[in-house]
């Protein structure tokens, strides 16, 4: 059996698919994969045993992705599994930024008690709001989550100008055609009434909506922040707020900061938590975990190329290694050398590494007990496996 380390509450629909393919929960000492969501695993210790990191959820800020690159380990995440939960809570939150809900229920339960409809109507007048139609919305990144609020916004009646500079063919059409693309972030900002940032929170990330960025938005405008901590500078939108040049502050990422701000709407990191996307990260990133150890195939990795082949020879061995030239070169003339046919090779690179998969179908078992030490000592190898295909 093979262990799965887990952290967090994954749901059991995930935890279940491992079960049901042999592997073990959080049992064995030497565990071969981790799933996790938010758990920061930046100052945990991985033990040496790990190949594989599966963050069930879309941001992996929590886990030390260089440092696991370096040791050869795959980390993935579920891209998309939870985008439908967070458009939902954006646009909760939307509403909550134009209509007085929150109070308007308060003032509900204080009514109670005599004549609750007479008082409910003299007193009503307070909690008027205004409409989301005919607004515009600016959405900073159209990922998953951003082009789902973006399209449905539109549903709303509202205008929508987004900003995404890492849109490519495979992503830009999920974004409807009346959606404006801005060139630049200012022109967003300075253009709409709610804006809302759905970006990973990387280096380059870190207080993108800082204090500079909110002197260019509308002084009444609505700022969300369904992203992450760290992305929205919390101290800068609390100023402006208290110096009336933003109207609301609405984040799902609690700091003590902004507690009891009048302005300020606190959730608990809930945009993903809904039953719905909780089963399906946490079962995409079991079969994600389950592809890579018991194929070699890489699916929505964060930290190497994705390969993702039919197994359809006997065996396959996956070498992670740096991008540099002279590799392949180098691995096929191993193979060669040892007179080990190769039946197919795939490889790919992305940034300062590449993944390399061979397929193979004759492999003895004295070549097989040299190949993974033989491989590895290959300058710029960082990690090579062998996959058997249980089917053949
Ligand atoms: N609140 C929650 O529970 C919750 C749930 C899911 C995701 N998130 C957060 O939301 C983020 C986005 O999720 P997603 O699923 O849409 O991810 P995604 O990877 O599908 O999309 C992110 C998009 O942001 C763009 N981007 C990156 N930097 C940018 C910048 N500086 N300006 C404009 N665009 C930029 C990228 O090109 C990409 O298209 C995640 O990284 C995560 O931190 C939070
Ligand atoms: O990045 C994500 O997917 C969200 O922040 C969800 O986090 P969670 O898995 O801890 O709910």
């Amino acid at each position: 059996m093979t262990t799965i380390k887990t952290y967090n509450a994954i749901s059991a629909t995930g935890l279940n698919y491992l079960k049901q393919h042999h592997y073990d929960i959080n049992t064995g000492e030497s565990p071969k994969g981790i799933l996790v969501r938010s758990q920061n695993l930046h100052h945990e210790r991985i033990p040496e045993s790990v190949r594989a990191i599966v963050r069930a959820g879309a941001g992996f800020n929590n886990i030390p992705i260089d440092d696991l690159s370096k040791r050869g380990v795959v980390v993935f995440n579920t891209p998309g599994g939870n985008a439908n939960a967070v458009k939902e809570l954006t646009i909760a939150s939307l509403i909550l930024a134009a209509r007085p809900v929150i109070g308007a229920i308060g003032f509900a339960n204080e009514t109670r008690g005599g004549d609750v409809s007479l008082r409910t109507e003299v007193n009503k007048g307070g909690y008027r709001g205004t409409e989301l139609a005919g607004k515009t919305l600016g959405v900073i990144g159209l990922g998953n989550v951003g082009s789902k609020v973006a399209n449905t916004a539109l549903a709303l009646d509202m205008d929508v100008i987004g900003y995404d500079p890492g849109l490519n063919a495979n992503t830009a059409w999920r974004i409807d055609r009346h959606i404006v693309h801005a060139k630049n972030v200012a022109e967003v900002l300075r253009q709409a009434d709610y804006i809302t940032v759905h970006i990973p929170l990387t280096e380059d990330n870190k207080f993108f909506i800082d204090a500079e960025s909110i002197a260019l938005m509308k002084p009444n405008a609505a700022l969300l922040n369904l992203s992450r901590g760290g992305i929205v500078d919390d101290l800068a939108a609390k100023e402006a707020l208290d110096n009336d040049n933003l109207r609301v502050y609405i984040t799902d990422f609690a700091d003590e900061a902004l507690f009891d701000h009048p302005k300020v709407i606190i959730t608990p990191h809930i945009g993903g938590s809904t039953i719905e996307a909780e089963d399906t990260s946490a079962l995409m990133a079991a079969r994600e975990l389950d592809t890579y150890l018991t194929t070699g195939n890489i699916i929505n990795s964060v930290n190497y190329p994705d390969i993702d082949e039919p197994f359809t020879t006997k065996y396959r061995i996956g070498i992670i290694h740096e991008n540099v030239p002279n590799m392949i070169s180098q691995i096929s003339k191993f193979f060669g050398d040892n007179n080990i046919n190769i039946e197919q090779l795939s490889n790919r690179a992305v940034g300062a590494y590449a993944y390399t998969l061979v397929a193979i179908n004759e492999f003895n078992e004295v070549q097989q007990a040299y190949v993974k030490t033989a491989l590895d000592e290959i300058p710029h190898v960082i990690l090579t496996r062998r996959y058997v295909n249980v089917n053949i």
